[in-house]
């Protein structure tokens, strides 16, 4: 498939609307010119700094003409229909008519810039559409930039273009998910509730369909030779280059043999390619033959459920959801796949929302030891210092991490993870020249595989989160901004050979405010609502709250400062002095977008 076709149907578009006075024959005459170069000024500004996941600038659609009253209100409609718009913006330096201009899609993330001036009410407007939106149940975010601008003042000021550029990446992904599909690869892992497919959150929260396969599926493709062998052959060659393969831990007699070790490493390769053709399908199987498999199924993201039937007789899939969570493989470099661990679907939904927002890859983890510097002193003799010395977060899983969780990807001499088209050729070497593939514990693997093993570069800003189902409340949404840290070698030598040595370690740090959850370390660790958290490149929290908020998805715990959060304006009416309890309230009231 070409980069561009990944999805099935075209990338959703954001419409933008600018609402006019209506009065003729002087007033909007005199406004014409203005609310239309508004709308101009949001679309380039959206083109120039916003990109979609396949690195094309998100594109916008501007309405005919500006939108003095219904009739044109349905015009603008009717194109954003055609156009695939899947997010409206509405622009204004005037008073409007607000009832008659509103957009009333419920399901369109909607925001409201009305231009803060004196010689005409755009603010007045602001403040009426909102409550019009606010009084029939569809939520809109306003935008209300502080200071008083000239009317013939051609720029977006700053605040407003952080609300316009937070509001549109939000509403991106949601249209992103719209329409696409989990694929559960086989089905509940070890018991773990979060690879149970909630067919409803998907659907209702997210419009995403679910689709399954089981997975012998894999095993009939590699035995029936379903797959493209060239392919299979570049990425052999590929894989013997430059992956380098570290050290068995397994005890001798548990020790896979040298033949096997390297007809699970084929095994691997293949389980890789086909898994990608599973989720997005490939013109390749057609020319062999396979016109349905050629298909895919539409999946912007994936599980495999791996442990156990898989996995206590076959290689797992550490190396498959590695690599292809990864922003590279033998095919270069490119966007990466979103495919959880243990199919746990909530882990793959907030991998999705990371990598929604910031184009980047993700690393999945389990969240898994609160190391206390009390702890750390009595397993190693020593303090931990820095950022780490009240204490750090194990975050280790054997499967899905991304190899960009390395950090050997830099800006500034900073070790970062970009979307992919920043990534150089030399970096990418670099991440594979960090990662060690690791015969795979075979007390937990029967079958083999192999773990990539690496640590991550400290003084990452990285942003952890999770979704939850909780049985009467529905989804939420969990969040910690913090920082990766590096731990002296020693000290990192021992805490990851108490656990399982050959895995991905990154040592997380979040950001404390001594408060509720956010009180210490241990906090945040204990009020964790799940084994797993998905990992995200920058400080991306208040993105992820506007997000949960067009979703509906309350926010039971993060630590962004108020001042950054942005939710629409009708969260205001549940109350102002809890943002959190006023978040439930209204996702309570509102419930899930596509309901
Ligand atoms: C090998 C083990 O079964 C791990 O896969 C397990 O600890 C987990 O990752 C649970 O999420
Ligand atoms: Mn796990």
């Amino acid at each position: 498939m070409t980069e561009n076709s990944r999805y099935i149907g075209h990338m959703p578009k954001i419409g933008i609307r600018p609402t006019i006075d209506g009065r003729r024959k002087g007033v909007r005459e005199s406004l014409e010119e203005k609310t239309m170069n508004m709308a101009k000024m949001v679309a380039k500004l959206i083109s120039d700094e916003l990109n979609y996941n396949n690195s094309q600038p998100v594109e916008t659609v501007i309405a005919d003409t500006c939108i003095g009253g219904v009739a044109e209100a349905t015009k603008a409609k009717a194109k954003f229909d055609k156009e695939n718009v899947g997010v409206t913006i509405t622009v204004t330096p005037c008073w409007c008519y607000g009832s008659e201009t509103m957009d009333m899609d419920p399901n369109r993330p909607n925001a409201i810039w009305g231009f803060n001036g004196t010689e005409r009410p755009g603010a007045v407007y602001l403040a009426a559409v909102l409550a019009a939106h606010n009084q029939k149940g569809i939520p809109a975010f306003g935008i209300y930039g502080r200071d008083v601008q000239d009317i013939d003042d051609q720029t977006i000021p700053e605040d407003v273009v952080e609300k316009i550029l937070r509001f549109a990446k939000a509403g991106i992904a949601v249209a992103m998910l719209k329409d696409k599909s989990y694929l559960s690869i086989g089905s509940v892992s070890m018991g773990i509730a979060g690879s149970m497919v909630d067919e409803g959150f998907f659907q209702d929260y997210l419009g995403m369909r679910n689709e399954y396969v089981d997975m012998t599926e894999l095993n009939r493709r590699i035995n029936e030779e379903i797959y493209d062998k060239e392919e299979y052959e570049k990425a052999y060659a590929w894989v013997k280059q430059n992956c380098a393969f570290g050290s068995d831990t397994n005890s001798e007699g548990n020790q896979r043999s040298k033949e096997q070790k390297e007809e699970d490493l084929k095994m691997n390769i293949k389980m890789t390619i086909i898994t990608r053709d599973l989720m997005e399908g490939n013109l390749k199987l057609a020319e062999m033959g396979y016109e349905e498999e050629a298909m895919g199924r539409n999946a912007i993201a994936s599980g495999f459920q791996g442990q156990r039937q898989w996995t206590d007789h076959l290689p797992n899939g550490d190396f498959m959801e590695a690599i292809l969570n990864s922003s590279f493989d033998w095919n270069g470099i490119r966007a990466p796949y979103m495919v959880a661990t243990e199919n746990d679907t909530l882990n793959a939904v907030t991998m999705l929302f990371g990598h929604l927002l910031t184009n980047t890859a993700q690393v999945f983890a389990d969240v898994r030891t609160y190391w206390s510097p009390e702890a750390v002193k009595r397993v190693t003799g020593q303090k931990l210092e820095g950022k780490a010395q009240d204490g750090i977060i194990h975050l280790l899983n054997s499967g899905s991490a991304a190899l960009d969780g390395t950090g050997q990807q830099e800006e500034d001499g900073k070790p970062v993870m970009k979307p992919y088209w920043d990534i150089t050729k030399e970096e990418v070497n670099k991440s594979l020249q960090a990662t060690k593939w690791r015969p795979a514990n075979t007390e937990y693997f029967r079958g083999g595989g192999f773990s990539s093993n690496f640590k991550s570069k400290g003084d990452m800003p990285v942003t952890i989160a999770r979704v939850n189902l909780v049985k009467g409340l529905g989804p939420v949404l969990q969040i910690a901004e913090g920082y990766t840290v590096e731990l002296l070698d020693e000290v990192h030598e021992i805490l990851n050979n108490r656990t399982d040595p050959t895995w991905p370690t990154t040592w997380f740090v979040p950001n404390v405010t001594g408060e509720g959850a956010f009180r210490d370390v241990y906090t945040v660790m204990n009020n964790w609502g799940a084994n797993h958290c998905a990992m995200s490149y920058g400080h991306i929290g208040a993105d992820l709250i506007t997000l949960a908020s067009m979703l509906r998805i309350p926010v039971n715990m993060h630590n962004v400062k108020d001042e950054n959060l942005f939710r629409p304006s009708a969260w205001n009416m549940f109350g102002t002095q809890d943002p959190e309890a006023a978040d439930y309230r209204a996702c309570q009231i509102y419930g899930p977008l596509y309901r």
